[in-house]
């Protein structure tokens, strides 16, 4: 699809990766509706990025991305004020092996709410233009991840959600184009649960050994990687719809494409 003059959001876009992404939208001349549950952290990111891409580029708005209604307000807001919208991305999920119930509310709620309403607003079979949405996985949801079953359970049922959304029977009526990212461990503030042994549970040593070898040879993903990732599957979502982009190292690889025509 064409970045320049398209409109976008981005709930959870205030901190890490969510923030990578609003910066390589608006690289792209992309405008983007900056969302997220942290009102004050989000509006200084939100007038950080516009006093460097113009002020009517980028916006604010609260959103809680696990809420319909704040989602459908975010989507129609956006809309409202750009008069289109092409891109939605909810960034939201958590890591908490204590607590399995809220991390498959949250995690996969926010998944099947996003695009019950992108559908609604962008869906061709409402009467909508199609658009494109992409979730933010983990590589944990492609290969079993000891660690933490929870979450990566949690992690492969968006992944195996937006496939079946992408499967033809679907595609067809709502002519979206639904992508995951599968990022590795990446250097945001999301790790620092690692410090925390109720939610990273049976496995807290474990994690912390790993962790420590991270950091020694300094072997994370850069949230800079994973904004140009989505940048390169949004560029090329007629080929890419479907897959999970997964990120181990700098070059991702493409898992799941659906088969048949989409
Ligand atoms: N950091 C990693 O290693 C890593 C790897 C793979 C996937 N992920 C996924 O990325 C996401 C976390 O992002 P991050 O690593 O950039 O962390 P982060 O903490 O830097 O950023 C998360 C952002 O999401 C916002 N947020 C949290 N809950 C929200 C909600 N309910 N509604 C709206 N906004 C909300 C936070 O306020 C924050 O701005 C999670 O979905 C996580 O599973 C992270
Ligand atoms: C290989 C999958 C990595 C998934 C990352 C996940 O989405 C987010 C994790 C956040 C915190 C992790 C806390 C402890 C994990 C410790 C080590 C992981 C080492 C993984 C690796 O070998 O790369």
């Amino acid at each position: 699809m064409k970045l320049d003059g398209a409109v976008s959001v981005v709930i959870g876009g205030a901190n890490g990766i969510g923030k990578s992404y609003c910066e390589s939208l608006l690289e792209k001349k992309c405008r983007v509706l900056l969302a997220d549950i942290q009102t004050e952290v989000g509006q200084q990111t939100s007038e950080m990025l516009a006093s460097r891409y113009g002020h009517d580029q980028v916006t604010f708005r609260k959103c809680n991305g696990v809420c319909e209604v704040d989602i459908r307000e975010t989507l129609l807001e956006a809309k409202l004020r750009w008069g289109r919208l092409d891109i939605v991305i909810n960034h939201v999920g958590i890591l908490d092996e204590g607590n399995w119930k809220e991390v498959m509310d949250i995690n996969i709620g926010s998944a099947i709410l996003t695009a019950k309403v992108t559908e609604e607003i962008l869906g061709k079979n409402n009467g909508g233009p199609g658009g494109v949405m992409v979730l933010t996985a983990s590589a944990a949801a492609v290969l079993p991840f000891p660690l933490m079953p929870i979450y990566s359970t949690s992690k492969a049922a968006v992944v195996h959600y937006v496939r079946s959304l992408m499967h033809p029977l679907h595609y067809s009526r709502h002519g979206i184009r639904m992508m995951t990212i599968c990022p590795s461990i990446t250097k945001t503030n999301f790790i620092n649960v690692a410090n925390d042994r109720d939610k990273i549970g049976v496995m807290y040593e474990k994690a912390k050994e790993l962790l420590k070898m991270k950091e020694a040879t300094n072997s994370w993903i850069q949230p800079k990687w994973v904004g140009d990732l989505l940048i390169h599957m949004l560029e090329n979502d007629e080929e890419l719809a479907g897959t999970a982009g997964v990120l181990n190292s700098k070059t991702p690889k493409y898992y799941y494409k659906p088969r048949g025509k989409l």
